[in-house]
C-alpha cells in the first residue's frame, strides 16, 4: 500500500484509489439528477469494501460494506472535518453543531441531547405529533386527491414549530412559518452547490435575496430567544426552553447566537427528512394491502383513546418503519474530510480527500437484505442488523441528535392517521428522485381518503386539499 504522501500527490489522478466511474463531470451529473441511479451503478464496482465516486470536487472513497462504514463512523472525531462547509454554510450557522468537530462538537452536543431525552418532554412532543397529524388531515375532503408529502411537510413543520420554538400562539406560528418558507425559497441548490455565485449584484441577485430573507429569520428567532429569556421560567417543555436553562460543563451560558444556530440547525436538519419518511411509508403500505392489513390488525390491538407514545412498543410499526428507512434512506449518505490518512476496508486513503458512507448501497446488499428492493418489514424480525447494517440515522458521534424525535414523529403521525382514515393510492408507481440535498418520491405519494375509518366525521373537515395538491 502507498505511503501518504505519495497517494496524496496521486490524488487528482485517482491512481491508487478504488475501482469507480471514470467521468468526474458525468457522475457529478448523475448524482445531482439520479442519486439511486448512481448508487446502483456503483454497486457493479465491487463486492470489495470501497469504490471510488469521481466527483468535480476531487474523489470521495466510499464505504459500501459495514466493515468500511466502521472504520470511517468511528474514527477518531479528531481525525475527520466536516465535508463541503462553503455549501453547508448556506444551510447551517458556523456555531450549530453540524458545523463544529472534534471537542467543540462533542460540548454542543451534550447541551443539546437532554431537550431531545427528558422523558416529560418526549410525552409533550408526542402529543403535538397526534394532535397535529389528526387535525391537519381532517382538513382534507374525503374523496379528494392530495399529496401525502406536502400534508407530512406542514404536520411536521407546526410540529417543529411547537416541540422546538415553543411557539403556541397562532398568529407567531404564521410569521415564522412564512419566514421560513422565505428562507427556503431563496435557497436555490445553485447558490448552495456553487459558492462562487454568491454575490451581491447590488442587492437585486438570488443571493441578495437570500441574505434578506435570512436577516428577516434570524431578527424573528433572536426576537423569541430574548421574550423567552425574560419570561419567568415556566413549565414549559419544549427544545428552546430547554436549551435556554441549559448549562456548559463549566457551568457557562450558552450565548444567543448559539441558541439561535442551534434552533436553525434542529429546523433545517429534520423536518423535511421525516416528512419524506411518512410520505413513503404511506406509499409503501398501500402498494402492499397484506403488509397494511398486518398494520391495522396491530394497531386494532390499542383502545382507540390511547397514549400517543404507546405506538412506540408496536413491534410491527416499528418495523414498518425501519423497512422504509432502508430502501430509500432520506439522509442516503454520510460525508467527512480526513484530517489524517486513514485505512478503509482494505484501502489506505490520505488526508485531504473526502470520504462517505453510502447508507443506500449498504442498505441494497443483497448479502443483509435478500430481495433488496421487495419491501418486506418481516425482515427485521426474522434477524437483528448490527448498527453498521441498518444506519439510517447514522451512527456514532454524529448520530442524528434527532432519531428519537424523529422516529416518535414517524410512528405517531403514521398510526394516528391510518387509525382515523382508510385511503387509496392514486400513483402506484413513486420513482424516488433528488429532493434538496436528500432522495424522495418523486410524485410525492398522491392519495385520497377513502373513508372515515371511526365512522365519525372529524372535527372540520372541510375540504382544504387544494393547499396540498
Ligand atoms: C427520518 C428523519 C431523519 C433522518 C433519516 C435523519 C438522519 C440523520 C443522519 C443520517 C444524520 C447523521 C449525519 C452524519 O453522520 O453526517 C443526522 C444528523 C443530524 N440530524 Fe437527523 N435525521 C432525521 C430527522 C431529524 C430531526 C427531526 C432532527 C431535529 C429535530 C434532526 C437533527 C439532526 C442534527 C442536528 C444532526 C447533526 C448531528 C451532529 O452533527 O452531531 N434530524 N440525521
Amino acid at each position: 500500500m502507498p505511503e501518504a504522501a505519495e497517494m496524496k500527490s496521486a490524488k487528482s489522478s485517482r491512481e491508487g484509489f478504488p475501482e469507480g466511474p471514470s467521468s468526474a463531470f458525468w457522475t457529478s451529473v448523475r448524482y445531482a439528477r439520479d442519486p439511486v441511479g448512481l448508487y446502483r451503478a456503483l454497486t457493479k464496482y465491487g463486492d470489495g469494501h470501497t469504490v471510488t465516486m469521481p466527483l468535480l470536487l476531487g474523489p470521495i472513497v466510499g464505504a459500501i460494506s459495514p466493515q468500511s462504514a466502521k472504520d470511517i463512523l468511528t474514527a477518531d472525531t479528531a481525525s475527520l472535518d466536516i465535508f463541503g462547509p462553503e455549501a453547508l454554510a448556506m444551510v447551517f450557522r458556523p456555531r450549530s453543531l453540524v458545523m463544529l468537530s472534534g471537542e467543540q462538537h462533542a460540548r454542543e452536543r451534550k447541551l443539546l441531547m437532554p431537550a431531545f431525552n427528558r422523558a416529560d418532554a418526549v410525552r409533550a412532543y408526542a402529543v403535538t405529533m397526534q394532535e397535529t397529524a389528526l387535525q391537519y388531515a381532517s382538513e382534507i375532503a374525503v374523496g379528494k386527491p392530495f399529496v401525502m408529502q406536502k400534508l407530512a411537510q406542514r404536520i411536521l413543520l407546526q410540529v417543529v414549530i411547537r416541540d422546538v420554538f415553543g411557539v403556541t400562539e397562532p398568529d407567531e406560528q404564521a410569521e415564522l412559518k412564512q419566514r421560513v418558507r422565505e428562507l427556503f425559497e431563496a435557497s436555490s441548490p445553485a447558490l448552495i452547490f456553487f459558492p462562487g455565485l454568491r454575490h451581491r449584484f447590488g442587492g437585486i441577485g438570488p443571493y441578495a435575496n437570500w441574505q434578506r430573507a435570512d436577516a428577516r429569520l434570524t431578527r424573528l428567532i433572536h426576537d423569541l430567544i430574548a421574550r423567552r429569556r425574560a419570561s419567568p421560567p415556566g413549565s414549559k417543555v419544549d427544545v428552546l426552553s430547554l436549551l435556554l436553562t441549559a448549562r456548559y460543563e463549566d457551568g457557562s451560558v450558552p450565548s444567543d447566537e448559539v441558541v439561535h444556530d442551534e434552533l436553525m440547525a434542529l429546523f433545517f436538519a429534520g423536518h423535511a427528512a421525516t416528512a419524506t419518511t411518512i410520505s413513503w411509508v404511506f406509499h409503501w403500505l398501500h402498494r402492499y394491502p397484506e403488509t397494511l392489513a398486518k398494520l391495522r390488525a396491530e394497531l386494532a390491538t390499542l383502545p382507540q383513546d390511547v397514549e400517543p407514545t404507546s405506538y412506540m412498543k408496536l413491534p410491527y410499526l416499528e418495523a414498518v418503519c425501519n423497512e422504509t428507512l432502508r430502501i430509500y434512506p432520506p439522509v442516503a449518505d454520510l460525508y467527512r474530510k480526513l484530517r489524517v490518512p486513514l485505512r478503509i476496508g482494505s484501502t489506505m486513503v490520505p488526508a485531504g480527500t473526502g470520504v462517505a458512507v453510502f447508507t443506500t448501497i449498504i442498505h441494497a446488499r443483497e448479502d443483509l437484505f435478500p430481495e433488496p428492493m421487495r419491501f418486506r418489514p418481516e425482515r427485521f424480525a426474522e434477524r437483528s442488523y448490527t448498527p453498521f447494517e441498518f444506519l439510517p440515522y447514522g451512527v456514532g458521534a454524529r448520530r442524528c441528535i434527532g432519531a428519537a424525535f424523529a422516529h416518535q414523529a414517524l410512528k405517531i403521525v403514521v398510526a394516528s392517521i391510518l387509525r382515523r382514515w382508510e385511503l387509496g393510492l392514486e400513483t402506484p408507481d413513486e420513482p424516488a428522485v433528488r429532493q434538496g440535498v436528500g432522495v424522495g418520491p418523486k410524485h410525492g405519494v398522491r392519495m385520497r381518503i377513502l373513508r372515515n375509518a371511526t365512522e365519525e366525521q372529524a372535527p372540520g373537515a372541510t375540504g382544504r386539499s387544494a393547499a396540498l395538491s
